[in-house]
């Protein structure tokens, strides 16, 4: 894969947080790596699965960024990711790529995958970009973001706080953001998943299939970000769970909707 433009993946809190690095980038495709080790295990959630949401908002997103204008950058309109399996969690390599569905002049269309060491497919995803006006294109940050240790789970790093029934609260940290500062389209994926699980009183026994989550106004990482659940269908094996997520505002940044499905140990 070649990168023909100077358009660059930037790495900021949320790419250090997930350990992804990047491989090749052109305005029609592009590829990215993460390390999926121990700590996208979680005691409620099972596997964080919604973790797949950093690599996978990027290496889409920056295929829009990557033919884009001067003076735009693409921000995540609405994101739809199928999970097919857990991740692993014994710090394998798995490899995201992205590719280009259609563009216009206000943003484009996108999908691409994760798949593992052994070629399977882990998750799908389907994006729409949206290009806004920035006096200039995100860079990496210069004091570059260290990943937590090992041990540190997700749910930690994010600080996260479960109040339980469904309302879940993640800390300000750098490790939420994005190259703009906003909370990252992942990150609010990971904090809907953590809220739907919450809703249903999960305890590691379900898996998130599916989350459809529009971006209705941007989040900033720099303040709490809350998470409240609504339970919309309980079955013996399947749920469904709408999710709305705000800074203190109040005003929503994110309206997801989570499925989960119980699965037989
Ligand atoms: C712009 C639009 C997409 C469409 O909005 P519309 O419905 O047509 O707009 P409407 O005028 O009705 O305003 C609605 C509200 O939006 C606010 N607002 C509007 N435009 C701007 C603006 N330019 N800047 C700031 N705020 C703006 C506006 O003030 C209002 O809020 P208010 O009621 O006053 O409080 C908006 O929904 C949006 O920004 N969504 C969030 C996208 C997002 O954060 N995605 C996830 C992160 S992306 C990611 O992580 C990928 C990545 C990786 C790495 C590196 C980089 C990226």
């Amino acid at each position: 894969m070649t990168t023909s433009t100077s358009t660059e993946f930037v790495v900021s809190g949320a790419e250090a947080l997930l350990r992804v690095d990047p491989v090749g980038l052109s305005a029609t495709s592009a590829e990215l790596s993460m390390t999926a080790g121990p700590w996208l295990a979680d005691p409620v959630a099972g596997v964080c699965r919604g973790a797949l949401g950093v690599p996978l908002d990027d290496v889409t997103g920056y295929v829009i960024a990557s033919g884009a204008p001067q003076g735009k950058w693409p921000v995540s309109l609405g994101i739809r990711v199928d999970f097919l399996v857990d991740p692993p969690v014994d710090g394998a390599a798995v490899s995201i790529t992205g590719e280009l569905v259609a563009r216009d002049e206000r943003g484009g269309a996108t999908r691409g995958s994760v798949v593992d060491a052994a070629g399977a497919t882990v998750a799908l995803i389907t994006q729409r970009s949206h290009l806004v006006a920035v006096e200039e294109q995100p860079t990496s940050t210069a004091a570059t973001i260290a990943a937590p240790a090992p041990e540190v789970t997700l749910r930690e790093a994010l600080g996260v706080q479960d109040f339980g029934s469904g309302v879940v609260e993640l800390a300000p940290t750098p490790f939420a953001a994005n190259g703009m500062g906003n909370i990252h389209g992942g990150i609010l994926i990971v904090g809907s998943e953590l809220a739907a699980m919450s809703a249903v009183d999960a305890h590691g026994e379900l898996r998130t299939t599916s989350i459809d989550i529009s971006y209705v106004r941007p989040g900033n990482a720099a303040d709490t970000t809350g998470f409240r659940a609504e339970v919309l269908h309980r079955g013996r094996s399947l749920m469904v769970v709408r999710v709305a997520a705000a800074n203190s505002s109040g005003k929503p940044c994110a309206l997801a909707t989570v499925v989960l499905r119980r699965y037989e140990s």
